[in-house]
């Protein structure tokens, strides 16, 4: 680094200034610079300083005209002088001030006529990196926050259930969780499609990578290609500047999980059979393709042969999509699984419910168990877990009963209990057969379903297995 005292360029520019105003320029130009500079002349006479410097060094104006050496015996400023080379990044520290001081020689017509002393205080140096390390903490955090919003929480062991249509379910989830070939989850709402999704990626090799779910029926159609496949830059008014990244590409060799497939518009429709046919994307208003490599899985509570009936589904894409299907029973259907969901929400619940006094240890009335097992669950798993929470935050003791749960459901249990007791009296016989229907499930719920358990089931009942057979046939009871 070499400074030339007033440039030629600019020198040949002002040549009209008489020579006091030209000093007067320069010295109006090195006040107002934010940083410290202190300039010697030839002989190491200070000739300039200003404020900035004042500040970051403590050294006053009173200088200006003294000698540097004599006023700061350890100043480098003059060896400059006589070495002509530059001094970079210098640390110094004087007192409680800590400051770095670039020097460079002033060389006119290869004559050295001066130095010049440049420093900026460490302290605002230091303030800014902590500023820095700071902003880079906050960032990492965000970071860390949003890898945990794209990570998918269940495995295929916290799947709950022993229904015959459920553990199917399980069985087709592990076997295919290795493929890329796409998924199709069918059931109602609060059945528990988006957890199977979350276990299959979770069992599969792209455990690590990211799970996105999109709830198609949530984001307006306009909206939902864009958000999916992204855009370029100046795709449309409005568009952020530089493009934005879609929801695919935020899925690189992870899942991503498309909820309400059924209700995604006919024309993205077809652009989604492309990316699975293809495995590239278009981000709207570009024309290049990305490679991609993500894992499709589609979930929907509509019936989706009827859509495709209706024109309202295409066709093409139903079977792309359909290759592997999970259909998960409603709640009703399974109603063996309702106490063991319970058992594990309740023991979760404790969990959850980290109150101070809370009980350590729910338990729950037969009577509220039955009546939990008879209701039909409109809304699922996700109601039965919304009840069970309920229930938990009102039991005053360790046990829950009838009155804890929600009124909205016992109501309708009331008047279903009231309209009976009015209308029809149970025979003798038919209470016989619903006591003994019960016990054959709380027997079976105790050993258990498959064909070892039914046999010790039935030695317990004291019956043969071709009976307990006939009674489940009778019964209707599904285990
Ligand atoms: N078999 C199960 N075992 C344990 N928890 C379950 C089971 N099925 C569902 N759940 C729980 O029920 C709630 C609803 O499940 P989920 O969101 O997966 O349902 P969904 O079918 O995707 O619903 P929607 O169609 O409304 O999106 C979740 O809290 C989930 O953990």
């Amino acid at each position: 680094m070499e400074v030339k005292f007033m440039p030629e360029r600019i020198k040949n520019q002002y040549t009209e200034f008489p020579l006091e105003n030209q000093i007067e320029w320069w010295k109006a130009i090195v006040h107002s610079i934010n940083d410290g500079v202190l300039v010697i002349d030839h002989e190491g006479f200070v000739r300039l300083i200003n404020p900035e410097y004042t500040q970051i060094t403590g050294v006053t104006p009173n200088i200006v005209g003294k000698k540097l050496r004599e006023y700061r015996p350890g100043a480098q400023l003059p060896e400059i002088l006589i070495d002509r080379k530059c001094r970079v990044g210098v640390y110094r520290k004087t007192d409680k001030r800590e400051y770095i001081v670039d020097m460079a020689p002033i060389i006119i017509n290869d004559k050295v006529i001066g130095a010049v002393s440049v420093c900026k205080s460490l302290t605002e140096v230091h303030k800014l990196s902590l500023e820095l390390k700071k902003k880079g903490e906050k960032l990492n955090q965000l970071k860390n926050k949003i890898d945990s919003l794209y990570q998918a929480k269940y495995t295929l062991n916290q799947i709950i259930g022993r229904n015959g249509g459920l553990k199917e379910a399980v069985y087709v989830a592990e076997r295919v969780a290795n493929s890329i070939l796409p998924i199709l989850i069918t059931g109602e709402s609060g059945t528990g499609k988006e957890l199977f999704a979350q276990a299959i990626h979770n069992e599969s090799s792209r455990k690590n990578q990211p799970f996105i779910p999109v709830n198609c029926a949530a984001i307006p159609s306009a909206l939902l290609e864009s958000e999916l496949f992204g855009y370029g830059d100046g795709a449309f008014t409005n568009a952020k500047k530089g493009g934005k990244i879609g929801l695919f590409e935020m899925a690189n060799n992870g899942t991503i999980f498309l909820d309400e497939i059924g209700d995604m518009s006919y024309d993205l429709q077809a652009k989604l059979l492309r990316v699975l046919q293809e495995r590239k994307i278009r981000r709207v208003g570009e024309t290049n393709e990305r490679s991609l490599d993500v894992r499709i899985i589609a979930a929907t509570h509509r019936d989706l042969q009827q859509l495709v009936k209706k024109t309202h589904f295409r066709e093409d894409l139903f079977y792309r999509l359909n290759v592997i299907s999970l259909q998960i029973p409603p709640l009703r259907e399974r109603k063996e699984d309702i106490s063991d969901l319970i058992y594990s929400m309740l023991r979760s619940s404790q969990l959850n419910l980290s109150i101070e006094n809370s009980p350590n240890e729910y338990t729950i009335s037969r009577e509220t168990m039955n009546f939990l097992e008879e209701y039909e669950w409109p809304g699922n798993v996700r109601e039965l877990k919304n009840v069970i929470d309920y229930a938990s935050c009102m039991a005053e003791g360790t046990e829950i009963r009838i009155e804890h749960l929600p009124q909205r459901i016992t109501k309708k249990h009331f008047n279903m209990y009231e309209s009976k007791d009015s209308s029809t009296i149970q025979s003798l016989k038919e209470a016989m057969e619903e006591t003994e229907r019960n016990f054959i499930i709380d027997t079976l719920k105790r050993f258990g379903s498959d064909i070892e358990e039914k046999k010790k089931a039935a030695k317990s009942l004291g019956i043969s297995l071709a009976t307990l057979y006939n009674k489940l046939k009778r019964y209707k009871i599904d285990f």
